[in-house]
């Protein structure tokens, strides 16, 4: 078989990468710094490849490499080099987060998603809008109607004994909120089925491929113009939306575009900044959100004596003649527990990424400027020295009492960084309040109204492409109706206009 131009391109450009990898590292070998900095240890490397070896796999996710890496070595703070050319500093102890999340928190700036296209969104303004009442009171009623179109696909599957896509319905359940959310876009509309091909194939874009490889040949393989070309037709879409909001007059069911817009003729803000903040929530509150549900679920089922046991809390707060409220999940302290313990054991975005802007210490070692960040969440949320049997589903750790556990616990959004699936400091998730309400609000209706059969149990195995922590396998089950008096969806629609 001849050597196709194609191939012979690859290469040269294999040569060329290995003779510069090898030039580089003979030169900035020799380099002696003027003054003496102690960055973090790193543990044994190859030449060249450094720790690709150890942290590339086609079967393990990533975060579990390195966390393998950090816990081998006793390493809670460690500098591991992908190839020549990319060096990270990984935080994989909960006092080092605080020091660098909180303590030298002006130090350090997000490593954004690649948005490039609309500059730097104004996080401030969507922090202010996604976290008050008035959009969780918005979110509220999206998610009561979906989570009743939900039900009465089960309803159905279950009458006909069929097997279900749960995972797939959850997903339709999350986006189809958070598109009415965002933007009134209804259910199942032709912008809807638009919008969701436009999230999908971003987050298959950047998040869908190995952090490893993506680390190494970057823009080669991140296909850059298929990026590019996702984002202009995202763009157009947009601006119809934004024009639709502008021609609609004022209106009482405001959605977050509404209230940018409103910021926009405020504050004078350049239209470019209402599309980055609108991209930027879609494509954080999509896979994560589904993602915690599908793992959460995962777990219950596999669980048959946690099913029980919240079932038989939810049936004695809210009986079996009505749906669960937002005011019972106070009342509700195991199936809290329960949520809490599915994010800690799956977290949605298991590492954090910071990149240093200004110089400073943590744990005793330097971190220079431009230095690239990540925090391993999943890794403190597995450290033996904070979680007894980290690796169990237990959902009952929550509850202890008196509990390090609750001690730790107070604020979900990592005021103490022993648990931080929402990250920590004054960046951390903004949509934490509208995320722990959906998934408590999701998981306590489906315990509630049905029984789950998934022969052999329901596969945990976990992709293991790109940065994201989803699972590998599809989550399918036979849905079993506990006849649970549920109204219906029409019935709820007819009182919400668009
Ligand atoms: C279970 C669901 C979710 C999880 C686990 C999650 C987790 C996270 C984490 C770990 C961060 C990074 C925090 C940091 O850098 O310290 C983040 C950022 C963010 N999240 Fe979430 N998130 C979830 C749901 C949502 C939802 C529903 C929305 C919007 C409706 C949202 C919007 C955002 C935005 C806009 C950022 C960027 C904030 C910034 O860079 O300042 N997230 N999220």
């Amino acid at each position: 078989m001849g050597i196709t131009s194609m191939d012979k391109y690859f290469i040269y450009f294999l040569i060329t990468y290995l003779v510069t990898a090898l030039l580089f590292q003979l030169f900035t070998k020799n380099r002696r710094p003027r003054i003496q900095l102690q960055p973090p240890p790193s543990p044994p490397a190859l030449p060249i490849l450094g720790h690709i070896p150890l942290l590339y796999s086609s079967t393990r996710p990533f975060h579990k490499s390195l966390t393998t890496l950090a816990f081998r070595d006793g390493a809670p703070f460690m500098r591991i080099f992908i190839g020549p050319f990319s060096q990270f500093m990984v935080v994989s102890e909960a006092s080092l987060a605080k020091q660098l999340v909180e303590e030298h928190e002006m130090s350090f700036v997000t490593i954004r998603l690649k948005n490039h296209a609309y500059g730097m969104s104004n996080l401030v303004l969507l922090r202010s809008i996604l976290d008050s009442d008035s959009q969780v009171k918005r979110f509220e009623h999206a998610r009561e109607r979906e989570v009743l179109r939900l039900l009465e696909v089960l309803v159905d599957k279950a009458e006909q004994g069929e097997a279900c896509d749960l995972g797939a319905e959850l997903e339709k359940v999350v986006n189809n909120v958070l598109f009415s959310m965002i933007m009134k876009i209804q259910s199942d509309s032709y912008e809807s089925v638009k919008i969701r091909e436009f999230v999908n194939g971003l987050g298959a874009e950047i998040g869908g491929r190995s952090f490893v490889l993506s680390e190494l040949f970057g823009q080669f393989l991140c296909g850059r113009n298929k990026l590019e070309g996702l984002l202009l037709k995202f763009d157009e879409f947009l601006e119809e939306i934004i024009l639709r909001h502008e021609n609609r007059g004022s209106v009482t069911d405001r959605d977050v575009v509404d209230s940018l817009k409103d910021e926009e003729q405020a504050a004078d803000l350049p239209r470019n900044n209402i599309k980055g903040v609108v991209l930027e929530t879609l494509m954080a509150g999509s896979g994560t959100m589904s993602v915690a549900l599908k793992w959460t679920l995962a777990e219950i089922i596999n669980h048959p004596s946690v099913l029980n046991k919240l079932r038989e809390e939810i049936v004695g707060v809210v009986g079996l003649h009505k749906l669960i409220q937002d005011s019972d999940i106070p009342k509700l302290p195991y199936l809290q527990a329960v949520v809490k313990e599915g994010l800690r054991l799956h977290p949605p975005t298991p590492l954090i990424m910071r990149k240093c802007t200004h110089g400073c210490q943590i744990g005793g070692y330097d971190v220079i400027p431009d230095s690239r960040i990540i925090v391993n969440v999943y890794a403190i949320m597995q450290d033996t020295g904070t979680w007894k049997f980290p690796t169990e589903f237990i959902p009952e750790r929550f509850l202890e009492t008196p509990s390090t556990y609750n001690e730790l616990l107070v604020d979900a959004k990592g005021q103490n960084l022993c648990y931080l699936p929402f990250g920590g400091g004054s960046s951390a998730c903004p949509g934490a309040r509208l995320a722990i309400n959906m998934i408590q609000m999701v998981i306590g209706t489906l315990v509630h109204c049905f029984d789950f059969e998934a022969k052999g149990g329901i596969n945990m195995e976990e992709g293991c492409l790109g940065s994201s922590a989803g699972m590998a396998k599809p989550l399918v089950c036979h849905p079993i109706d506990k006849h649970v008096i549920k109204p219906s969806a029409k019935a709820l629609s007819s009182d919400f206009h668009f």
